[in-house]
């Protein structure tokens, strides 16, 4: 199991990682999220020992990783593919680590034939692609056997036969009770691969959960109806009837609207009570994107100034007022809904526009913003804004620029340059948490045949040990 403890890093002005505290069991697999810049590489090089917490501790199997008894053969780890003496053949670098940490070479034939590179095994690894890389790379973690395996982005550069390739191997080596620790931007495919979440924005813990409780945590399934392409004034009479029910209603991109707050059976009597014939009426599940999309909206550091909303924006049918931006929360309507329980009404609109809104709900901005899911009652999420008072539509408001946390006592706040917002009130960091899970039982696998128990022959213990794969980019503290 790998435990972080209040782990913070700073360097110089900069708060990478700040407080953080989560668990990463044995048995699952375990997702790593958080936009860019948000501090996964840090977190994991702090794991690995390759960088020390500025404040803070993270232990694996109850020590530092530098303390760990033979480090090699019980952590494995994937943090950059290119750091690879490019001279060496592939079957050349993976033998040097396996002297360095005792491990027998038969150990790399196995392994580069658990990745598929045997037949370019002693081709010079300069002349990889990223995909031949990657699976360098993967070779490297696997080459001790180890029981706790990080992985930072290694679907990176991979063709789809090797993305499905990782996502079997990290589930196999989690059934066999391992501990696997996997950091992605691919939202699609950590859906397909984690058990479990751990979600950073900025340094610090947004959630803590499994893959279907956050998904639930942070957005709300809504039905999309269409009526006839040829006759609008359908669209808008089902519009009205619906908002008048107490649906929220959004235009899609294609015409359809998308519904929240009413079951799928009582649309379709409200449609045939206002004599509208439909052409679609479907449930949508919200997707594990969308989820994370709605939850790190306000965390993310790097936007696009070129049209950052291309495809995302859902254009309004003629006439129809585009919805209030709710600050901290973005522009109504670009991803899944946030879920009832954050009391949020999920896309705002202009009193009155554009389908006339549910009555009495002033189709205001949520109570308040999204990631205080699962949050006591109360307790105030600092990636949260008040909601303001209603406005007319406007623009979206802008990201702040990032800010680092500054102390223990003052937690970052973050903010959007809204100017009518009000700030938000300083709180602790209120992430989401899913009730610990018993660690399952290590399972015998099909996988467990492709590595076989570690041979003799042990590293020097008291070496600071670096990961297999991330030895040759082991730099000293804060050179990056
Ligand atoms: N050695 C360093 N010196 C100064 N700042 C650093 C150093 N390493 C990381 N940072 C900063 O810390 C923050 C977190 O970086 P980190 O690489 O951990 O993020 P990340 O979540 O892995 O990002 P990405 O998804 O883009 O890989 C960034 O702002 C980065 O610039």
């Amino acid at each position: 199991m790998i435990e972080a403890v209040g782990l913070t890093k700073r360097y110089g002005d900069k708060t990478a990682v700040y407080n953080l505290s989560f668990q990463v069991r044995p048995g699952a697999v375990t997702g790593f999220l958080g936009p860019n810049g948000s501090g996964k590489s840090t977190t994991m090089r702090m794991i690995l020992g390759l960088d020390n917490p500025t404040s803070g501790s993270v232990t694996i199997g109850g020590y530092p990783y530098r303390k760990l008894p033979n480090a090699p053969r019980q952590v494995g780890a994937l943090l950059d593919a290119k750091a690879v003496h490019g001279g060496r053949s592939a079957r050349n670098h993976l033998l040097s680590l396996a002297q360095l940490s005792g491990i027998p070479a038969r150990r790399v034939d196995e392994v580069l034939g658990v990745v598929g590179l045997q037949d370019v095994a002693k081709k010079r690894s300069k002349g990889f692609s990223l995909g031949m890389g990657q699976r360098l790379g993967i070779a490297a973690a696997l080459l001790g056997d180890p029981q706790v395996l990080l992985f930072d982005e290694p679907v990176n550069g991979l063709d789809p036969e090797g993305i499905l390739w990782v996502r079997n191997l990290m589930k196999a080596l989690a059934a066999e009770g391992r501990t696997v620790f996997v950091s992605s931007h691919l939202m699609s495919e950590m859906a397909l691969t984690a058990d479990h979440l751990i979600v950073i924005g900025r340094g610090q813990l947004l959630a803590d959960m499994s893959v279907t409780e956050f998904i639930s945590a942070n957005s709300a399934d809504f039905a999309r109806v269409r009526t006839p392409d040829t006759e609008p004034q359908l669209r808008e009479k089902l519009a009205a009837a619906l908002a008048e029910a107490g649906g929220h209603v959004l235009p899609e991109q294609d015409g359809a609207l998308r519904v929240t707050g009413l079951p799928l059976p009582r649309i379709s009597d409200l449609a045939h009570e206002a004599g509208v014939r439909l052409w679609e009426l479907s449930p949508h599940q919200a997707s594990l994107e969308e989820a994370y999309m709605r939850m790190t909206q306000a965390a993310v550091d790097y936007r696009s100034t070129v049209d950052q909303k291309a495809g995302l924006q859902q254009p309004l049918p003629p006439g129809a007022q585009p919805p209030v931006p709710v600050p901290g929360q973005g522009q109504p309507g670009w991803y899944a809904p946030p879920p009832p329980q954050q009391g949020g009404q999920p896309f705002a609109v202009p009193p009155g526009g554009p389908y006339g809104g549910a009555p009495g709900n002033g189709q205001g901005a949520p109570a308040h913003g999204y990631g205080a899911a699962g949050a006591a009652p109360g307790t105030a999420n600092p990636y949260a804004q008040p909601a303001p008072p209603a406005q007319p539509a406007a623009p979206a408001a802008p990201a702040a620029p990032p800010a680092a946390p500054v102390s223990q006592d003052q937690p970052t706040l973050l903010t959007k340059k809204a100017p009518a917002a009000p700030q938000a009130p300083a709180a602790p960091p209120a992430p989401q948490q899913a009730p610990a899970a018993a660690p399952p039982a290590p399972a015998t696998s099909p996988a467990a045949a492709t590595s076989p128990a570690a041979a003799s022959g042990a590293a020097p213990a008291d070496a600071p040990a670096a990961p297999v794969s991330a030895a040759p980019t082991t730099q000293p503290e804060d050179a990056r």
